[in-house]
């Protein structure tokens, strides 16, 4: 369990404001922080792992003190068990990719092993490559695998693919996802696709000016409601057709497009470009076996 309660003052472009945040995350749970720009997301992680300290309050994690002003405990970073992923990757340059995880191993034991890590993340074939030579998606890959080498218990994640291009980024999701359940990781992602938080959390909190203004589920906090189909994809209205008696909106769902019969009421409130979940109560596929 993480119980973070504390708060700090930020300078805001318009004058400074009050960051003030009481949550309590539980191990092996996905939260996102979903917010505008300047609402307080990326200062909530500097606290977390301490490269940042709160003007007062607490966070626990796992019941140990991490930061208590009143007790006047303010762990180091290096002494918080965080892996941190940021957008623009700060992979050492001159290290090879197996150098740039054999050094976060650093002299510790109990640490993941880099052989297993490498066969998650699928960098074996790239392990002697240096940084320079990989593409964007390559490059977040090493920056996960070594984020995860020191067996963190919280997982930190500031927009980490908010650079790469759709297809990367949800590939990247499933090396997430995988390394997630694998390892059990307590993850926190700062997110602004809607799409991306409905793939892969289970709780969004969503600041406004360094409040809290809404916390609860993917579903409920951006549809309102508990949706309770078997399926949920989230999509991108690409065209709405007004036929006679219904209307048709289709929807890109990553490279597909998929058309959803819908009220004519209810398509008057869609706009092309807008994000959306499709989802199917009853789903009967079928399957064919592809020919490697
Ligand atoms: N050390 C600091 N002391 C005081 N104010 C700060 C400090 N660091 C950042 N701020 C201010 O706090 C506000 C929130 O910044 P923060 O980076 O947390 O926002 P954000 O929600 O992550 O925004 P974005 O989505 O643009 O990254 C900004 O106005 C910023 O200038």
């Amino acid at each position: 369990m993480i119980e973070i309660d504390f708060t700090k003052t930020l300078d805001g472009g318009a004058g400074s404001f009050d960051l003030e945040l009481k949550l309590a995350l539980e191990a092996g749970q996905f939260t996102t922080i979903y917010g505008a720009s300047g609402a307080g997301k990326t200062s909530t992680l500097r606290m977390i792992s301490g490269l940042m300290t709160p003007d007062r309050g607490s966070l626990v994690v796992n019941n140990e003190v991490w930061y208590d002003s009143s007790k006047k405990i303010n762990k180091k970073p290096q002494e918080r068990s965080i892996g941190f992923v940021f957008q623009d990757y700060a992979l050492f340059g001159h290290m090879t990719v197996l150098e740039n995880l054999i050094f976060a191993k650093g002299k510790n034991d109990g640490t993941n092993s880099i052989d297993e890590l490498l066969e998650v993340m699928e960098l074996q074939q790239l392990e002697h490559r240096k940084p320079e030579t990989l593409s964007g998606g390559q490059k977040q890959r090493v920056a996960l695998a070594r984020a995860l080498v020191q067996k963190p218990k919280l997982l930190l994640l500031d927009e980490p693919f908010a650079a790469l291009d759709n297809t990367i980024r949800f590939k990247l999701h499933e090396y997430l996802k995988r390394v997630q359940e694998r390892y059990d990781l307590t993850t926190i992602l700062i997110s602004h696709e809607v799409g991306e938080i409905i793939k892969l959390a289970d709780k969004v909190v969503c600041l406004e000016q360094g409040r809290i203004n809404k916390i609860g589920s993917p579903d409920t906090v951006f549809t309102n409601q508990n949706l309770s189909g078997k399926f949920k994809f989230p999509g991108v209205v690409v065209k709405v057709e007004r036929e006679e008696i219904i209307s048709v909106v289709s929807v890109r769902i990553h490279t597909q497009v998929v058309k959803v019969v819908v009220q004519h009421h209810e398509a008057q409130a869609l706009a092309l470009g807008d994000q959306v979940i499709v989802v199917s109560k009853a789903f009967n596929p079928i399957l064919y076996k592809l020919e490697a």
